[in-house]
């Protein structure tokens, strides 16, 4: 997995998501008096900052020079690797009109001469950013429909699954993932799963500019733990399931569950629905039936009686998966996915439950998928299919759960060898390291080892970890060590037989390659087309 997406090293153009094409006009809020802000957070303003400091208004909120527009207010606050005070300048000259630091920042500030803006001082700047951030920009989540999606695995196909629905219902959508921001129809690559808290409510203010209905979004652990989302309560909260990741972030996989369940107290969601085939769905349903009878159901993919809305009569063919939603209740749906892998019914299953957890009738969704060929969106880099004989698929598997899933949903369709290309990220939590391996050789027939994001560890130790596990593990499974990632998917198509399933896993749609502080050009999807161009030119 490479930087963009958060989970690499830091680099400069990991800032906020910013639209290419300018806002409209109506975009642009109202002007917000900085007196207003300063007395209702709490803001001390710092010596220097003139007699008619309290009369400046400001239009928007962002934490980042680089994405200052006129009259914006700068948050300027301390990170891991640098204080924003130090790009107060940059961002005075590109229009800010004022800017708001914690001590520490106006400590800085005062060494480096006037900034010729108002300066606020607040101890905690990330603590207040969410509000203050709504606060300038009008609150746009209330004007919104909101989804969110929490869970280690399966929001960014949810997501886009809620998506694809509540456009059948024919409503206008923004979305917000790992892969892309989307307001109605434009995209632009995200760079975090879940967005800073200004550019969040930026966001969202340009949403409600654009006459969006409906905001879609997944929201990281990370996410929850930092306040990012603040002070945002969804309207339907949505959570997949918890396995082991993020544990360089998270102390201990405890940690990580609480953060996720954080997304369904009153104070992050009306109302959720958690999908309770594991034991932390069940754990999470069964704290928020005591916390908050009736707001949060369980939802079952496996049909478990005991959960509030159960799928069932599953039918599978070549096609997709048709399936049968109802809730205890009565109410009842039946749609499809054509999205492989039993994972894929829950998440499906989970868009759709949250759906009519918003107040949509069963028929009425049931008509409008119908209508739309049944959930089955196509999601960059997701059990992504680019040939069907040999099947060869890119996904973004890059932890233990996903990878178990994928393995398993590909087996009992393969009818020749099942081919694994995976490797491990390098700089993150290497306990997955050991535990993958382990899936990779107990899962498929070919496991080839080979380089995913380093970062800044050596690539040889990366792989030689991985293969140690793997062949201590089955000793007889046919395990190779390519370095290159392009040599080593254009190897495998190359060599797969017919009735072969290639799984390349790990990296989806991620098209940077991080090694050693240096970014390269490295797309899945392309190093397969290229190989399948190759192989089809050899059979010729
Ligand atoms: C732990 C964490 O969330 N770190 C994020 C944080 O970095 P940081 O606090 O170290 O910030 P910094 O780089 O020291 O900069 C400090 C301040 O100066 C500002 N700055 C910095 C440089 C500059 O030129 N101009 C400028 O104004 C920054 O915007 C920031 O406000 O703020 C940065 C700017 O927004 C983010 O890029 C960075 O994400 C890093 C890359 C990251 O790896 N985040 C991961 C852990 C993450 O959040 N992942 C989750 C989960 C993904 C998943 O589910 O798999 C996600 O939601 O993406
Ligand atoms: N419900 C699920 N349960 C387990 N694995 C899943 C599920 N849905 C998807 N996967 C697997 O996890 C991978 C990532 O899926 P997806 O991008 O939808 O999840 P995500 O939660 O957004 O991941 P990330 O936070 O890492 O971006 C998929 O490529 C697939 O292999």
């Amino acid at each position: 997995m490479s930087a963009p997406n958060g989970r690499g090293r830091e680099r400069d153009n990991n800032g906020a998501v910013t639209f290419a094409v300018p806002s409209p006009s109506s975009a642009v809020p109202a002007p917000t008096r900085l007196g207003d802000l300063a007395a209702t957070f709490g803001l001390a303003v710092a010596d220097g900052s003139g007699p008619d400091w309290a009369e400046v208004g400001v239009r928007g909120v962002r934490a980042d020079n680089r994405e200052i527009a006129d009259g914006d207010l700068f948050a300027a606050h301390t990170g891991g690797r640098v204080h924003g005070a130090r790009y107060a300048g940059a961002a005075v000259s590109a229009g800010a009109a004022a800017v708001l630091t914690d001590p520490a920042g106006a400590r800085l500030l005062a060494g480096t001469g006037p900034l010729g803006v108002p300066v606020l001082v607040a101890p905690d700047v990330p603590a207040l950013l969410g509000e203050l951030a709504a606060t300038v920009y009008g609150r746009p989540a209330e004007a919104l429909g909101t989804f969110a999606v929490t869970g280690t695995n399966g929001k960014t196909t949810t997501v886009f699954m809620l998506d694809h629905a509540l456009r059948a219902l024919g409503r206008r959508t923004g979305l917000i993932g790992t892969v892309e921001v989307r307001v109605g129809g434009r995209a632009v690559p995200a760079t975090l799963t879940t967005p800073q808290p200004a550019d969040l409510q930026a966001l969202l203010a340009q949403m409600v500019a654009e006459d969006v209905d409906d905001l879609v979004m997944e929201v990281s652990s990370h996410a929850l733990a930092l306040g990012r989302v603040n002070p945002v309560v969804f309207d339907v909260a949505g959570f997949t399931n918890l396995t082991q990741d993020h544990l360089d972030f998270h102390a201990t996989l405890e940690e990580y569950f609480e953060a996720k369940a954080d997304l369904f107290t009153p104070a992050r969601s009306h109302r959720g629905v958690v999908l309770v085939d594991d034991e932390w769905g069940w754990r999470l349903a069964e704290r928020s039936a005591t916390a908050r009878p009736g707001a949060v159901v369980s939802l079952s993919a496996t049909g478990a009686h005991e959960a509030d809305w159960r799928v069932h009569e599953v039918t599978a063919d070549a096609s997709g998966t048709a399936f049968t939603l109802t809730h205890r209740d009565g109410r009842t749906l039946r749609t499809r996915t054509a999205l492989p892998g039993g994972f894929n019914l829950a998440n499906a299953a989970l868009a759709a439950a949250m759906v009519l957890e918003s107040g949509v009738g069963a028929a009425e969704l049931e008509d409008a998928l119908a209508a739309a060929g049944g959930l089955s969106p196509r999601v960059p880099g997701r059990m992504e299919q680019l040939a069907e004989r040999p099947r060869v698929i890119v996904d973004f598997a890059h932890n233990p759960g996903a990878l178990a899933q994928a393995l398993a949903a590909l087996r009992p369709t393969t009818a020749g060898r099942l081919v694994l290309v995976f490797g491990a990220t390098g700089s993150r939590d290497r306990t997955k390291r050991p535990e993958m391996a382990r899936l990779a050789v107990e899962g498929a027939d070919v496991v080839v080892v080979t380089d995913d994001d380093p970062h800044d560890e050596p690539p040889e130790q990366i792989r030689a970890e991985v293969l140690a596990a793997a062949r201590g593990h089955v000793p007889d499974t046919t395990v190779v060590e390519i370095a290159s990632r392009a040599e080593a998917i254009r190897t495998v198509v190359l060599e797969a037989g017919e009735d072969d399933t290639v799984l390349v896993a790990g990296r989806g749609h991620e098209t940077v390659q991080e090694i050693a502080g240096v970014d390269h050009h490295l797309d899945d999807r392309e190093e397969v087309r290229a190989a399948l161009a190759l192989r089809a030119g050899g059979l010729n």
